[in-house]
């Protein structure tokens, strides 16, 4: 007999072939979000899931005990309980990787946005605001290249903004992450600094770590005021890394130049929040990964991660605070 999975969202022809060459399968094929509620009726008679950033609780998992693994259709994964999966013993996997040179692109679309003011430059051509009057000087931005630029979590996606950072645009990189990387810094020439440190001196602060409660509202009021009056913060990691009130005061007062946002404390993102209406704010919808091909990919991978879950296997992604559990069944 096959395992029974449940697919929580759409997902691509070829990657429901495949799910159904493993496993029986019911499908979530609507294209509004799942409510909690039906998920967890259908969590109740199968083996594993796939799903997209639900919130997955205790209270959740210990209504569905025999689910042996919770495939997320993306690298973070802080609406997880992972402390209770861990002591429940059920798998939890996610998609590194495939996205990583994609969120770094978004991340310069983003830097390269704010700097040179296009989404604003961009309004002000199609306002019929440019005539003959207008004066140069209103249309400066600031350079990139060359600019000091901070990098706030150096794992899968760091590095590859480094690359670029470095290769493309010759920046001098300051990097933070729990341990320094001695074999990043000799590579790139880029160099470890304590966060305060790298506040003070960069010209772009770009935030790409996990959000967990190390992480949570690590930019602040302090944070901000350390930061240069000329600075800009990229913000791709979650919106919940920054006091979203902070980063509005911050901004009010001058105390940083602009900010390039993808993610936000409440997504979507309130149309009355008042970031949307400031002009030194970039605003996009939460697109770091997403174009069709790493959508794609990052499907495909949930789906060999959630076939490998229950068909005995060893997924190639699993979380690593979860990692013991398939180590011991390994051994
Ligand atoms: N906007 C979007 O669409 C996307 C957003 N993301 C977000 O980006 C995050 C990072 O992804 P990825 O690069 O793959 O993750 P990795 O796990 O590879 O890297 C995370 C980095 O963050 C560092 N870090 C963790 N905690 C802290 C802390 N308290 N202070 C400083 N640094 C810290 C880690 O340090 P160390 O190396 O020392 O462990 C590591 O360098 C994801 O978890 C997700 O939330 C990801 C993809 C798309
Ligand atoms: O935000 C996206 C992710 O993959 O994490």
């Amino acid at each position: 007999m096959k395992p029974k999975v449940f697919i929580a969202r759409p997902v691509p022809p070829a990657v429901e072939a495949y799910i159904a060459k493993y496993c029986d399968y019911k499908i979530w094929n609507r294209q509004e979000r799942i409510p909690d509620a039906v998920l967890l009726e259908e969590a109740k008679s199968v083996d594993g899931l796939l799903v997209q950033n639900p919130p997955i609780t205790r209270e959740f998992l210990a209504q569905v005990p025999q689910v042996k693994i919770i495939s997320n259709t993306s690298v973070g994964y802080d609406s997880f309980d992972v402390e209770a999966m861990k002591e429940l013993r059920v798998i939890g996997t996610h998609t590194p990787f495939v996205l990583d040179e994609t969120v770094a692109d978004l991340v310069f679309a983003l830097m390269l946005s704010a700097a040179r003011r296009v989404p604003e430059m961009n309004e002000f051509v199609k306002q019929g605001k440019w005539t003959k009057d207008t004066k140069p000087e209103e249309l400066f931005g600031v350079d990139v290249h060359h600019a000091t630029l901070g990098i706030v979590g150096m794992g899968r996606i760091g590095e590859k903004i480094v690359r670029r950072a470095v290769h493309g645009f010759e920046m001098n990189v300051l990097f933070h992450a729990t341990t320094p990387k001695p074999e990043l810094e000799e590579k790139y020439g880029i160099r470890y600094s304590p966060l305060d440190e790298l506040l003070e001196k960069s010209d772009f602060v770009v935030l790409i770590v996990p959000l967990t409660e190390s992480t949570r509202r690590l930019l602040g009021e302090e944070q901000f005021r350390r930061m240069k009056p000329t600075a800009y913060l990229i913000n791709a990691a979650r919106g919940a890394v920054v006091d979203e009130q902070a980063l509005i005061g911050a901004l009010e007062a001058g105390e940083i130049a602009g900010a390039a946002l993808d993610v936000f404390e409440q997504e979507p993102v309130d149309p009355e929040n008042p970031l949307l209406r400031m002009e030194q704010v970039t605003a996009v919808p939460h697109i770091g990964s997403a174009t069709a091909k790493t959508r794609e990919a990052m499907v495909m991978k949930a789906a060999e991660n959630l076939v490998a879950g229950v068909t005995g296997g060893i997924p190639e992604n699993v979380m690593k605070e979860l990692k013991e559990l398939v180590d011991t069944k390994s051994k």
